[in-house]
C-alpha cells in the first residue's frame, strides 16, 4: 500500500535511521539517546522517535517524564523527541495493544508529528523483530530510510540474535549502516583497568563476518547510568552534561563513522 503522506511529512528530514537490537536490555535506547546527544552537540538538528510502544524509555532518559514539552532549541542546537510515553496518563500505565492498533499509532507518529528541518531522525524500536518493525519499514518504504544501526553486547548469546536482526534487514531491504558493541568491558574509575565483563570483540568479529561496518565499542560507564537516571529538567542541558562524560568521546567517533556509512 502507498503512504505518500509519510513522505510529505518527512520531506525536510535529511536522514532517517532506525536503531535495532536482537536482544532486550543491551542498551539500544541508551545508545539512541547517546547518538542523539552526540549529534546535537556537533550542531546537528536531531529528532528521536520512540516506537517501543510497550516499553518507552526515551522520555525518562531525556528527563521528559510527565512533561508536555518535547522539543528544545538553543542557538544552533536542536533536539526533539516524540514517544507514546507523552500520551500515557502516567508512567506506570501499560500498553496492551494488538498489531493493528500499534500500526495505527506508528502511522500517526510518522504523519502527524511536525519535526521541522532535521539532519537526523533516529527511530528507537523494541528489541527483536515485531509488529512495530514491520509497520515502520512498510510506512517508510517509498521514502527509503537511510538504514539501521544495530546494537549488541559482546557475548555469543546476544550475537546470535544480531544475525537474525541483520537477516531481517536484508529481507525487508533495509541497509545496515553498522553495528555498535555496547557494554564492551568496564573501565575501573579508580585504576583505569578494563575488565571485560561480557567478553569483548564479538561485535567487531560479527560485523567483519557479516560484511557490515563496525561503528565502535562503548564500555560500561557508571556516569552514563547517573546521567540517564537523573537527567536534568532542561532538555538541552543534558547535551552539555553528556559532553563531560567519557562515553561522549567514543560516541563522537561512532557518529563520524555513521556519517561515513551514510
Ligand atoms: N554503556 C553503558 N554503561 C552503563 N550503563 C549502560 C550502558 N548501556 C546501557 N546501560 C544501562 O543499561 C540499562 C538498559 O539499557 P537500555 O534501556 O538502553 O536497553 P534497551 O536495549 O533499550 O532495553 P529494552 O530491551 O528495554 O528496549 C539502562 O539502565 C542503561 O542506563
Ligand atoms: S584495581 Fe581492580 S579492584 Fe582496584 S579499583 Fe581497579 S578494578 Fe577495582
Amino acid at each position: 500500500m502507498s503512504h505518500p503522506e509519510v513522505g510529505e511529512r518527512l520531506a525536510s528530514i535529511k536522514h532517517v535511521v532506525l536503531v535495532l537490537s536482537g536482544k532486550g536490555g543491551v542498551g539500544k535506547s541508551s545508545c539512541t539517546v547517546q547518538l542523539a546527544l552526540s549529534l546535537a552537540s556537533q550542531g546537528r538538528k536531531v529528532g528521536v522517535l520512540d516506537i517501543d510502544l510497550c516499553g518507552p524509555s526515551i522520555p525518562r532518559m531525556l528527563g521528559l517524564d510527565g512533561q508536555q514539552i518535547h522539543q528544545a532549541t538553543a542557538g544552533w542546537k536542536r533536539l526533539a523527541c516524540m514517544s507514546i510515553g507523552f500520551l500515557l496518563p502516567d508512567k506506570n500505565a501499560s500498553v496492551v495493544w494488538r498489531g493493528p492498533k500499534k500500526n495505527a499509532m506508528i502511522k500517526q507518529f510518522l504523519t502527524d508529528v511536525y519535526w521541522g528541518d532535521l539532519d537526523y531522525l533516529l527511530i528507537d524500536t523494541p528489541p527483536g523483530t515485531s509488529d512495530e518493525h514491520l509497520a515502520v519499514v512498510e510506512y517508510l518504504q517509498e521514502w527509503s530510510p537511510d538504514g539501521a544501526v544495530i546494537i549488541t553486547t559482546p557475548q555469543a548469546v546476544a550475537l546470535t540474535d544480531v544475525k537474525k536482526e541483520i537477516n531481517f534487514c536484508h529481507k525487508v531491504g533495509l541497509p545496515v549502516l553498522g553495528l555498535i558493541e555496547n557494554m564492551s568491558g568496564f573501565v575501573c574509575p579508580h585504576c583505569s583497568e578494563c575488565t571485560n565483563v561480557f567478553s569483548t570483540g564479538g561485535g567487531e568479529g560479527l560485523a567483519g563476518h557479516m560484511e557490515i561496518p563496525f561503528l565502535g565499542r562503548a564500555p560500561i560507564d557508571p556516569n552514563l547510568v547517573m546521567l540517564l537516571e537523573r537527567p536534568s529538567k532542561r532538555l538541552l542541558s543534558i547535551v552539555e552534561t553528556y559532553e563531560r562524560c567519557e562515553l561522549s568521546k567514543i560516541f563522537k567517533g561512532i557518529c563520524e563513522r555513521l556519517d561515513e556509512a551514510l
